[in-house]
């Protein structure tokens, strides 16, 4: 009965309109001009021209929101990488903020800047859903799964150092107040989702002490949400099981420490969805959100009009109905969905189509 009910879901709607309490957004329009202000980080390599797609969508469907540039550029202050007061001051004012990919060098120079937002920000919560697209066929159809990782500690916690030529420590954060955080958030998202259960994917036969606790914290809050029912299950598990058969997750909330999330939500996007093109995600914290593609800079096809928007697209679609603004998001998340199931001639190289990342823009407008 639940499963057929997923279904019903996945075909009519991609992403969820009810939020959580936890990191509700509190901005309101500006008086003058009845437009709500987004800060704008375009990115690097695909950024700007995903980003370009999504101004002329959003423009196009007259959304009343009137987005304010933002640069992050790496900054060192005191030997650590920061993002710059004006950035900063943008996005704090703001409460809010649609991201393109970010690089960062390999082995070398500054930390990731992506990481370094998270945490300024104190965005806990990175939540990655990822579903089937209806009318492009994968290998499993009818697939609606919602992840949710740790975003601030964990294996990016950034602690590393040599202990002698050759020997390595590279440290595993993990705390009380930061797995509270997130596993609270993650039982009110399967909670106000209609999901009944929440899975929590970990190797703590491993790492007794540190997922132990994150395993514990889970369990601990458990009585707190008697509607939603809490399962454990090692990561390399779940791996197997997504491989095997994703739907068996399409009722449920998975959550986990951030490396796995990382590496499982990419999973779920090339396997469910059909390409990292597609997925998009929200960085949530207590005050301010930030939403971004999964995906990252793609050099490989940068600066060459090849790039699916559509991750971006549907971010700026979670980004509107964490806003409150679901009928622009319903808009627009229509006109994309109905522009990728209309055929290759409207889909990106991608997902095995002929369109360029402007063609496909303009498709998706006129399906507004
Ligand atoms: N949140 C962020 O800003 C992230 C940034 N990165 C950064 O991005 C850079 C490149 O990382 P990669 O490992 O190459 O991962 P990537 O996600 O940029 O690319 C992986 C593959 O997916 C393809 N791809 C990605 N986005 C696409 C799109 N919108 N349309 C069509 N194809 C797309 C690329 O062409 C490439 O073949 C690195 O500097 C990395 O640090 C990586 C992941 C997330
Ligand atoms: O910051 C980066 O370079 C990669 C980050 C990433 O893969 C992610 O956490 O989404």
């Amino acid at each position: 009965m639940f499963k057929s009910q997923v279904c019903r879901r996945t075909l009519s709607r991609m992403l969820a309109t009810k939020q959580p309490s936890i990191g509700r957004y509190a901005g309101k329009p500006d008086p003058t001009t009845g437009k709500y202000k987004v800060s704008f980080i375009e990115g690097d390599g695909v950024g700007p021209e995903i980003s370009k797609s999504v101004k002329r969508i959003f423009a196009a469907a007259d959304v009343p929101v009137e987005f304010e540039s933002c640069e992050v550029k790496p900054l060192l202050v005191n030997g650590v990488t920061a993002i710059s007061e004006e950035a900063q001051k943008s996005i704090n004012t703001n409460l809010v903020a649609l991201k393109g990919p970010l690089a960062t060098p390999v082995g070398k120079g500054h930390r990731s800047m992506n990481l370094t937002l998270r945490k300024t920000f104190g965005l806990f919560a990175n939540l990655r859903p990822a579903k089937s697209i209806e009318g492009f066929k994968t290998i499993y159809g009818d697939v609606d799964l919602v992840l949710i990782r740790e975003n601030t500690e964990g294996e990016y916690a950034g602690i590393e150092h040599a202990i002698v030529p050759g020997v390595v420590q590279s440290i595993k954060l993990i705390t009380r107040e930061a797995s509270e955080r997130v596993i609270r958030y993650a039982y009110e998202y399967a909670r106000v989702s209609g999901r009944p259960r929440l899975v929590v994917v970990h190797k703590s036969t491993i790492q007794r002490l540190a997922d132990g606790l994150f395993v514990r914290v889970a369990k601990e809050m458990a009585p707190e949400f008697p509607d939603v029912k809490l399962e454990t299950e090692l990561i390399d598990n779940t791996v197997l099981n997504v491989v095997q058969d994703p739907s068996s997750y399409s009722d449920a909330v998975s959550v986990c420490p951030n490396l796995y999330g990382d590496i499982l939500s990419d999973l779920n996007s090339g396997l469910c969805a059909g390409s990292l093109g597609l997925t998009p995600s929200g960085n949530i914290g207590h005050k301010v959100s930030i939403f971004e593609a999964v995906h990252g800079s793609a050099p490989d096809i940068a600066g060459q009009n090849k790039a699916n928007p559509t991750a971006l697209l549907l971010s700026s679609v979670m980004m509107l109905n964490h806003m409150g603004l679901h009928k622009y998001a319903d808009q627009i998340e229509k006109a994309v969905l109905t522009t990728i199931a209309a055929g290759p001639d409207t889909r990106t190289g991608d997902l095995r189509g002929s369109a360029s990342t402007s063609s496909f823009t303009d498709a998706v407008i006129k399906r507004l």
